[in-house]
C-alpha cells in the first residue's frame, strides 16, 4: 500500500482531465469508459485550480470539483458560493484521509477568495459534518393519486385565463434561464445555474453514458402571455389487466414565480389522460403543491430529506447578507475548530439589514458551525437545536429569542442537485 505521503494531491491539468474523469465514475459506481461526446461535454466544467486530484503512482484515485455559485440568503440578497462537487474517492482508496485533504484544501482557497459559504448535496448524511457542513434545506417529494385528487375530468385550460403549451429543448433553452432566475432571486436557498446546465438538461450536451430520452415540456403564460411557468416531465407505459391506464408523470423540474403558474402546471400534469400518478420531483417541505389540488391528502410525502449543505466561510457577511423577521440582539460563540467560523459574534438585527462584529461580550448562545449553516437559512429551530444539544443556552431563553429573529415565512429550497 501506498503510504498516505506519497499519494500527491493537486489541481489538476487539462491533460489530467481524461484520467480524472475515469476515477470520478469508478466514484460514482458508473461506466468508468466515456465516449468522446461526454468527456468533451464534462471537460467544460474544467476550471484551473479548481479540480482536485489525488494521484498514486500517476493514476487518479480521487476527485473534488468546486465552482462558483450564487446562493440566496433569506430576504432576497445573494451570497458568493462555492458549490463544491464531484466528490469522490477511489474504494481501493478510502479512509485514509483524502477527501479531508481535498476539502481542506478547497474550503482554504474558497475563504482566500471571499466566498461566503460553501455549499454541496450530501450523497451521504454522516461524511460533511466534520468540515463544518450543516444541512440548511429538505426536500420533499410527494406522489399524488390522481384520482382522488378530485380535479374536475373537464379540466382542459387554467382556470385563470393563462394557457399551457408544450415547448421542445431549444424553447425551454431560451426561456428557461431568465424564468429561473426570478425564482431563484426570490427563493432563499436556491442557486445559481449555468448554460450547461439547461444543455444538459434538455439533451443539447450529453454528461453521462447512459443514453438520452427527451422529456416533455410544458409553459405556462399568464392571461398577458407572460412566460411564468415551465415544468419538465416524463411518462411511464403502465397499464392494469383490465387495460386501464396506469401511467405516472414524474417531473423533472417545475418552475412557477407566481402561484397562478405553479397551480396551472400541477393541475395540468394531474389532467393529462391516462396519467394516474403525479411524482412530483425534488420540492420545498412547504410547497404549496397538495393545496392546488382540492383533495391535499392526495398528495402524499414519498421522500424527505435533508438536500443542500452549508458551510459558513464568513460569518460577519453570511449574517449581515439576510434579513430578519424582528429587530433584536444575540451572542452567538460559533465552535468551530481551526474553521473560520470560530469566535463569539454580537449580531444586531434591524429593519432593513443587520451588523455582525466579534465581541468579547458573554455568549446567548454556543453552537457549532454546522448549526450555524442550519439556522442561517432559517429551515431549523434554534429551540429544536437547543433540545438536541447541538446548541447551548448561556442565557435562560435565548433560543426562543434566536428564532424570534432568525426563522423565515417560508422555507429555504434549493431546487437543484449538483
Ligand atoms: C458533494 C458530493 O460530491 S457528495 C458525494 C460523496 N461521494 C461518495 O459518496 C462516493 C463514494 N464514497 C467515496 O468516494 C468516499 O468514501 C468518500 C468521498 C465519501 C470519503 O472519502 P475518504 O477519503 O474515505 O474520507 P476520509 O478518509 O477523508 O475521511 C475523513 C473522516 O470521515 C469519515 N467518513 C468518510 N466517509 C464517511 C461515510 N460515508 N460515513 C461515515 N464516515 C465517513 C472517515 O471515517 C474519517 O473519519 P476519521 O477521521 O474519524 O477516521
Amino acid at each position: 500500500m501506498t503510504s498516505r505521503a506519497e499519494i500527491d494531491v493537486h489541481p489538476i491539468t487539462e491533460a489530467e482531465f481524461p484520467d480524472w474523469s475515469r476515477a470520478l465514475s469508478t466514484g460514482f459506481l458508473q461506466d468508468p469508459v466515456l465516449g468522446e461526446e461526454q468527456l468533451r461535454a464534462r471537460a467544460r466544467q474544467f476550471v484551473p485550480g479548481r479540480l482536485l486530484g489525488a494521484f498514486d503512482r500517476g493514476r487518479c484515485v480521487a476527485t473534488y470539483r468546486s465552482f462558483d455559485q450564487r446562493l440566496t440568503a433569506v430576504g432576497g440578497a445573494e451570497v458568493p458560493a462555492d458549490a463544491v462537487s464531484n466528490v469522490t474517492v477511489t474504494p481501493t482508496h478510502r479512509r485514509r484521509g483524502l477527501l479531508s485533504r481535498m476539502i481542506g484544501a478547497d474550503l482554504a482557497a474558497a475563504r482566500e477568495r471571499g466566498d461566503v459559504v460553501a455549499t454541496l448535496i450530501a450523497a451521504e448524511y454522516r461524511i460533511y459534518g466534520r468540515h463544518g457542513f450543516g444541512p440548511a434545506t429538505t426536500m420533499t417529494q410527494w406522489t399524488v393519486d390522481v384520482p382522488r385528487a378530485g380535479l374536475d375530468p373537464r379540466w382542459a385550460a387554467p382556470e385563470d385565463g393563462g394557457t399551457i403549451d408544450l415547448a421542445d429543448g431549444a424553447d425551454v433553452r431560451k426561456l428557461g434561464p431568465e424564468l429561473h432566475e426570478r425564482l431563484r432571486r426570490a427563493q432563499p436557498g436556491a442557486v445559481s445555474r449555468d448554460e450547461l446546465w439547461w444543455q444538459a438538461r434538455t439533451g443539447a450536451v450529453r454528461m453521462h453514458a447512459t443514453p438520452w430520452h427527451e422529456p416533455f415540456y410544458a409553459v405556462y403564460r399568464s392571461p398577458d402571455g407572460e412566460v411564468q411557468g415551465m415544468a419538465a416531465y416524463r411518462a411511464d407505459d403502465t397499464w392494469g389487466d383490465a387495460k386501464q391506464p396506469l401511467n405516472t408523470a414524474t417531473v423533472d423540474w417545475l418552475i412557477g414565480v407566481t402561484p397562478a403558474a405553479e397551480r396551472a402546471l400541477w393541475r395540468y400534469l394531474c389532467s393529462i389522460d391516462w396519467i394516474t400518478t403525479v411524482k412530483s420531483g425534488w420540492r420545498s417541505p412547504d410547497d404549496l403543491l397538495p393545496h392546488y389540488l382540492p383533495d391535499p391528502r392526495a398528495a402524499r410525502i414519498s421522500t424527505q430529506a435533508d438536500w443542500l449543505w452549508v458551510r459558513v466561510l464568513d460569518v460577519v457577511r453570511a449574517l449581515e447578507a439576510r434579513t430578519y423577521a424582528a429587530r433584536g440582539s444575540l451572542v452567538l460563540e460559533v465552535v468551530d475548530p481551526g474553521g473560520p467560523a470560530a469566535g463569539r459574534w454580537r449580531l444586531e438585527a434591524e429593519e432593513g439589514g443587520a451588523s455582525c462584529v466579534p465581541t468579547t461580550e458573554s455568549a446567548d448562545l454556543v453552537l457549532d458551525a454546522g448549526a450555524l449553516a442550519m439556522l442561517w437559512l432559517g429551515d431549523e429551530s434554534a429551540a429544536r437545536l437547543a433540545a438536541l444539544g447541538r446548541v447551548t443556552e448561556e442565557r435562560a431563553g435565548a433560543a426562543l429569542s434566536a428564532d424570534a429573529l432568525l426563522r423565515a415565512p417560508r422555507r429555504p429550497w434549493c431546487p437543484d442537485m449538483f
